[in-house]
C-alpha cells in the first residue's frame, strides 16, 4: 500500500488529534503517502482532501477537536453517496483508510469496504459505547471535564444546603454519568441502562437529610431523562431548594488529557501497522493495557454495557 487517507468523523472527541498526527507520522516513517479528508464523509463524496506532511501535524496533539474537520453526512448513508466517495479514493490512487470516530462512522466505513477500500477504525467518541475497547479515544477527558465541573458545583451546593442536578452527556449510555459521578462522589447517578421514578429520588433525597447530609449532588446522564424536569420535581415535591446545570458541549472540547493522548497515539500507531499488513474491517481496541485487533462487525454490532461493579460501588459509597 502506498497511500492512505486519514479522516475523522460524527461527533469530536478530544485525543482525535493525536491521532490523525500518530497515523500520519506512522504512515509517512514507513514510506507511505498520506492524505487528510476534510469533514468527515461530506469531505469524501466532495473530494476535499489535503496532503499531510510530518509539519502538518505539528502542534496539534495539545489541541481538541480535529484539525480536519468532522461532520454527520446523510448523503453517505446512501450507496450512491458512497460510490461518490469510494470514486474519488480509486481516482487519487488512495488505497486504505484510518477512520476515527463512533459506532455510526465504523459502521460507515465497513459499508464502504463493500466497495474496495480497505480500513482500519478508531474508537473515537466521549460516550465510551463502543465494544471491544475498555476506553474510547475523548473519554477520559470528557470524564475529567465533567467532574472539574461537578467539584465546583459542590462548593456551591454545600454552601448553600442545596440540591444540585449536573446534566452529562450520554445519548445512550452512561459511562460518563457513571465514571464522572462516581470520582465525584455523587450521590446519585441516573443512566439511560437504569430506568429511575423521580418518586424515589425525591424520597431517597429526603432520607438521606433526615441522616444528616447537608447537601446534594445528582449526576443525570442526558438519555436518562431531563435534569431541569426532574429538579423542578424534586423542588416541588420535597421542598428542597435545587438548581440544574446542563454541561452540554463543554465535554466534547478542550486539551486532552495524558490518557487519551497515549490511547490515540497508540492505537493509531498499531491501526496504520495493521493497514500497511493487508487488514481490513477491523477497529484498534484496548484491553487491558494493550491495543487489540476487533472485528468491525462486533465493534458496531455488540452493545458495550456499563459496568454493574462501578453502579453498585457508586451507590454503596454514596450513603
Ligand atoms: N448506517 C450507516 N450507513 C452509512 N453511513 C453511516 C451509517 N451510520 C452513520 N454513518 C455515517 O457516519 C456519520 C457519523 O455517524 P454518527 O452516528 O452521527 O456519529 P458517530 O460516528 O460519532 O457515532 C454519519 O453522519 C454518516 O455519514
Ligand atoms: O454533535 P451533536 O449533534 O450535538 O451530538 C451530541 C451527541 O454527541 C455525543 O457528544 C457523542 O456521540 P457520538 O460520538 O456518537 O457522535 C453524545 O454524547 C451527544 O448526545
Ligand atoms: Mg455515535
Amino acid at each position: 500500500m502506498k497511500k492512505i487517507a486519514v479522516i475523522t468523523s460524527g461527533g469530536d472527541s478530544p485525543g482525535m488529534n493525536a491521532a490523525i498526527r500518530a497515523a500520519v507520522r506512522v504512515a509517512l516513517a514507513q514510506g507511505v503517502e498520506v492524505w487528510g479528508i476534510r469533514n468527515g464523509y461530506a469531505g469524501m463524496i466532495a473530494d476535499d482532501m489535503i496532503r499531510l506532511d510530518s509539519r502538518s501535524v505539528g502542534d496539534i496533539i495539545q489541541k481538541g477537536g480535529t484539525f480536519l474537520g468532522t461532520a454527520r453526512s446523510e448523503e453517505f448513508k446512501t450507496l450512491t453517496g458512497r460510490q461518490k466517495a469510494a470514486e474519488n479514493l480509486h481516482s487519487r490512487g488512495i488505497e486504505g483508510l484510518i477512520v476515527t470516530g463512533g459506532d455510526g462512522s465504523l459502521t460507515g466505513a465497513k459499508l464502504l469496504s463493500e466497495l474496495g477500500i480497505k480500513f482500519v477504525g478508531l474508537p473515537g467518541t466521549i460516550d465510551n459505547d463502543i465494544w471491544g475497547t475498555d476506553f474510547t479515544i475523548g473519554f477520559d477527558t470528557a470524564v475529567n471535564t465533567a467532574l472539574d465541573a461537578i467539584n465546583k458545583l459542590r462548593d456551591t451546593a454545600s454552601s448553600h444546603g442545596r440540591v444540585i442536578l449536573v446534566e452529562v452527556m450520554g445519548r445512550h449510555c452512561g459511562w460518563i454519568a457513571l465514571t464522572a459521578g462516581l470520582a465525584g462522589g455523587a450521590e446519585i447517578i441516573l443512566v439511560p441502562e437504569e430506568p429511575f421514578n423521580q418518586e424515589d429520588i425525591s424520597k431517597k433525597l429526603l432520607e438521606s437529610r433526615a441522616k444528616g447530609k447537608q447537601y446534594s449532588i445528582i449526576v443525570v446522564a442526558e438519555g436518562a431523562g431531563s435534569a431541569l424536569e426532574l429538579g423542578q420535581y424534586i423542588r416541588a415535591n420535597s421542598g428542597l431548594e435545587t438548581r440544574v446545570s446542563v454541561l452540554g458541549h463543554i465535554q466534547r472540547g478542550g486539551a486532552p488529557t495524558a490518557f487519551d493522548r497515549l490511547l490515540a497515539s497508540r492505537l493509531a500507531e498499531t491501526a496504520v501497522r495493521a493497514l500497511m499488513a493487508g487488514k481490513t474491517d477491523i477497529m484498534i481496541g484496548f484491553r487491558n493495557n494493550q491495543c487489540v485487533e476487533v472485528p468491525i462487525a462486533d465493534a458496531v454490532g455488540k452493545k458495550k454495557e456499563i459496568d454493574p461493579e462501578l453502579y453498585r460501588l457508586a451507590d454503596v459509597l454514596s450513603k
